[in-house]
């Protein structure tokens, strides 16, 4: 790195640290190492605990003469969610940087591959894989090591905020964050679907749909009366930790209120979505909770629909609940059930325009 470069280089890392949110905080990563290294295109893979791939972002930074004296950066973000798709000859690097724990380089006829781990509280939770035209110098991958630590201990904290003290899941103020996002790109993806030309697709792949559910403790209250709020503590974390084990690694788990949870799930029809909540419910039912004995859990649960906002979605999962609960607890209702059922009547929403 050139003395010249080192403002530009701290403006980056305090640029890095004023993020709130863990994708554009990846985003801002890829931002600052490209230039620095002068790479043209990288990747970010995340993995779970289990080591499966979470999601992958692609990066491109292209730079264009324009005038004399001016050039034009563009840059295009390609975010994958699920199917994760690991080249092969990537894969393999990858697994060598698992074994080793370090990074790995390798030549690809004239350029050389990259590979980095991101380390996370319990090992490698991702990599980061570029192409250089040469390998880099000693300084340049001190440099990346370096830049890696200031992001990996910055996550840390970020992604600390994150979470419920009690559980661990995530908490209602990335529920509030990912919601909007995840309506956003449901939006998006109604849009593209909605193109002629995007039919023949959707029968290659099956469209995925969302689906948010909320799912609460029955009786929760006796047991804090009955058994102390210490027991009731516990519960709440064993109740956490048996759905979370039912639930798929993109579903996501949220700590909503006191015993209230939030599910999100992909499914590419209604029925799977419950089949997903049916088998939440019995991994609690069926569990004996020291002292306490059974626990039930009775939920409620509304399709992601881009056409509504966060707050109505929620609150027809609700409406779901209060019937699961009407009905006597421990079971999950749909909330387009009980409207074809008769049940429960349409809310007439201010609903979004998608034009
Ligand atoms: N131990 C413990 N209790 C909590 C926590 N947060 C909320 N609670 C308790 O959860 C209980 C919720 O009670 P209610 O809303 O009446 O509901 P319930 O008893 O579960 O009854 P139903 O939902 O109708 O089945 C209250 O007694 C709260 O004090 C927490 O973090 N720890």
């Amino acid at each position: 790195m050139r003395p010249t470069q080192l403002p530009s280089l701290l403006d980056r890392l305090a640029s890095l640290t004023a993020i709130r949110d863990t994708e554009l905080l990846e985003h801002s990563l890829l931002r600052t190492l490209l230039p620095m290294l002068g790479v043209a295109t990288c990747q970010l893979y995340r993995v779970n605990e289990r080591h499966e791939f979470l999601r992958a972002i692609r990066f491109e930074r292209e730079i264009s003469a324009q005038g004399e004296d001016s050039a034009r950066i563009t840059e295009n973000i390609e975010r994958v969610l699920h199917q994760v798709d690991v080249p092969e000859d990537i894969q393999l690097l990858i697994d060598v940087v698992r074994q080793n724990q370090q990074p790995t380089f390798q030549s690809l006829g004239q350029a050389v591959c990259n590979v980095f781990p991101l380390l996370g509280g319990v090992g490698i939770n991702g990599y980061l894989v570029f192409e250089s035209r040469r390998p880099l110098a000693q300084s340049e991958e001190t440099l990346v090591r370096g830049i890696l630590s200031v992001y990996r201990n910055y996550a840390a904290l970020l992604e600390e905020s994150q979470r419920d003290k009690l559980t661990g899941l995530l908490n209602r103020h990335s529920l509030d964050q990912n919601v909007d996002k995840l309506l956003t790109s449901i939006v998006a993806d109604q849009l593209s679907h909605n193109q002629p030309d995007q039919a023949q697709d959707s029968a290659a792949s099956p469209r995925q749909y969302y689906w948010l559910g909320i799912v609460d403790i029955d009786h929760f209250k006796q047991i804090n009366d009955n058994f102390g709020h210490v027991i009731g503590d516990e519960v709440l974390l064993l109740v956490a930790r048996l759905m979370q084990r039912s639930l798929r690694s993109s579903d996501l788990l949220y700590r909503y209120g006191g015993e209230e949870f939030i599910v999100i799930t992909a499914s590419s029809e209604r029925a799977a979505a419950g089949e997903q909540f049916e088998r939440l419910r019995h991994a609690v039912g069926k569990h004996r909770f020291p002292q306490v004995g059974q626990v039930t859990v009775s939920g409620g649960y509304a399709q992601l629909d881009g056409h509504f906002s966060a707050h109505e979605i929620i609150s027809r999962a609700d409406q779901a609940l209060y019937q699961a609960k009407r009905a006597g607890r421990n079971r999950i209702f749909s909330y387009a059930e009980l409207i074809e059922a008769g049940v429960l009547k349409e809310a007439s929403y201010g609903s979004v325009e998608l034009f």
